[in-house]
């Protein structure tokens, strides 16, 4: 089993009844789907496994128990070249709607043509915005704490952020760091998991430090100081660390859904109703990019909303060739 699904060559301006724009959990579930509907179907994404690439061992997953998040993209591969399902790595930049039918454009492999898309784009990682943060950009600053704690081993770092993926880095980094710095901008924690709190706390070697927001990053070749303001004093300090890792959480594809006239909620992820359709007639979408179900995002809801977005494309396709 790969962690790279088998790709397909397809012909540029080939026409599909349905392209799936991404490549995680809600692309895999609706490619499963549209494959058992029988639907011609192509894949477009950029990542292979999406978000489950950062992710550690996934322990709420129906049926599989405590799986490795990469054997999971593993047997999500596997599932999908059961049904052949043609696959493209490349980004998708544009979706022109013509009217009776789809123009969905990508970067590198050129365009192709759909009676109907679903977007399983997910979400992409928050940025600080603080001077230092692009300069040393792979030279001590990681935004994925799971992926990356290994390289700090017997260093000190800094984990900025107040919600799970923060609490669960600071755990994971405790037991390779000498010493973690947890900054947060609140004396209170919104994660949805009260037991990484409670585990974090009993750390002895990470250190809180709350109602304070990073300044800037500093260093030479690689990263040295974090600059901290408590907002309740307005004291300035600068902490000696070797690594400084952003988990502030994620932000919507708003500009893509804007760009190509779907609309969003107030909060920028792409509005669907039950069934998954957006405000465009033919095109869906799924997983952690839209607003369903009270934005409760997990691979078993991706997923889920994956197959029901393929039913709904079923459903607009058939009804569209019908009426030919
Ligand atoms: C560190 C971490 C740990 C997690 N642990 C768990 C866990 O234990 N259990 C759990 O249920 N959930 C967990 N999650 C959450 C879970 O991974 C997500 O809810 C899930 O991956 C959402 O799937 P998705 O397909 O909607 O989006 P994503 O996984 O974000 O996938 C989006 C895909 O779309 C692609 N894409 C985006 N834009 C384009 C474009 N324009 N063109 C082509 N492709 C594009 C991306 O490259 C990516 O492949 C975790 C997340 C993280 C970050």
């Amino acid at each position: 089993m790969s962690l790279l699904p088998r790709t397909t060559s397809v012909k540029p301006g080939e026409k599909f009844d349905v392209i799936i724009v991404g490549l995680g959990p809600a692309a895999y579930g609706a490619a499963l789907y549209s494959a058992r509907y029988m639907l011609k179907t192509l894949v477009i994404g950029e990542t292979p496994g999406g978000q489950l690439t950062e992710a550690g061992i996934v322990d709420d997953y129906l049926g599989l128990i405590e799986i490795q998040a990469s054997d999971m993209i593993k047997v999500f591969n596997k599932h999908i070249e059961k049904y052949e399902v043609p696959v493209l790595l490349d980004i998708v930049e544009k979706i022109e709607n013509r009217g009776d039918e789809f123009v969905v454009k990508t970067k590198r492999k050129g365009e192709f043509k759909a009676d109907s898309v679903i977007l399983g784009i997910g979400v992409k990682r928050r940025k600080l915005g603080v001077p230092g943060e692009q300069e040393f950009a792979g030279r001590g600053i990681s935004y994925c704490s799971v992926c990356d704690a290994p390289l700090f081993k017997n260093r000190v770092v800094a984990v900025i952020g107040g919600g799970d993926s923060a609490l669960e880095g600071a755990e994971i980094l405790s037991s390779y760091s000498t010493k973690v710095y947890l900054i947060h901008r609140r004396d209170t924690f919104k994660g949805q998991q009260p037991i990484y709190v409670e585990t974090v706390k009993k750390k002895p070697n990470v250190e809180f430090v709350l109602n304070s927001v990073v300044k800037e990053i500093k260093g030479d070749k690689v990263v040295k100081q974090v600059v901290v303001e408590n907002l309740k004093t307005g004291e300035i300090k600068e902490l000696n660390v070797n690594g400084v890792f952003i988990e502030i959480g994620f932000d919507p594809p708003t500009d893509f859904a804007k760009s190509n006239g779907i609309e969003t909620d107030t909060n920028g992820y792409i509005k669907v109703d039950e069934w998954m359709r957006t405000s465009v007639p033919g095109v869906f979408a799924a997983g952690d990019c839209t607003s369903a179900w009270l934005g409760f995002r997990q691979v078993i809801t991706a997923v889920a909303q994956g197959a029901v977005a393929a039913t709904s494309a079923y459903r607009y396709v058939t009804e569209k060739k019908g009426k030919k």
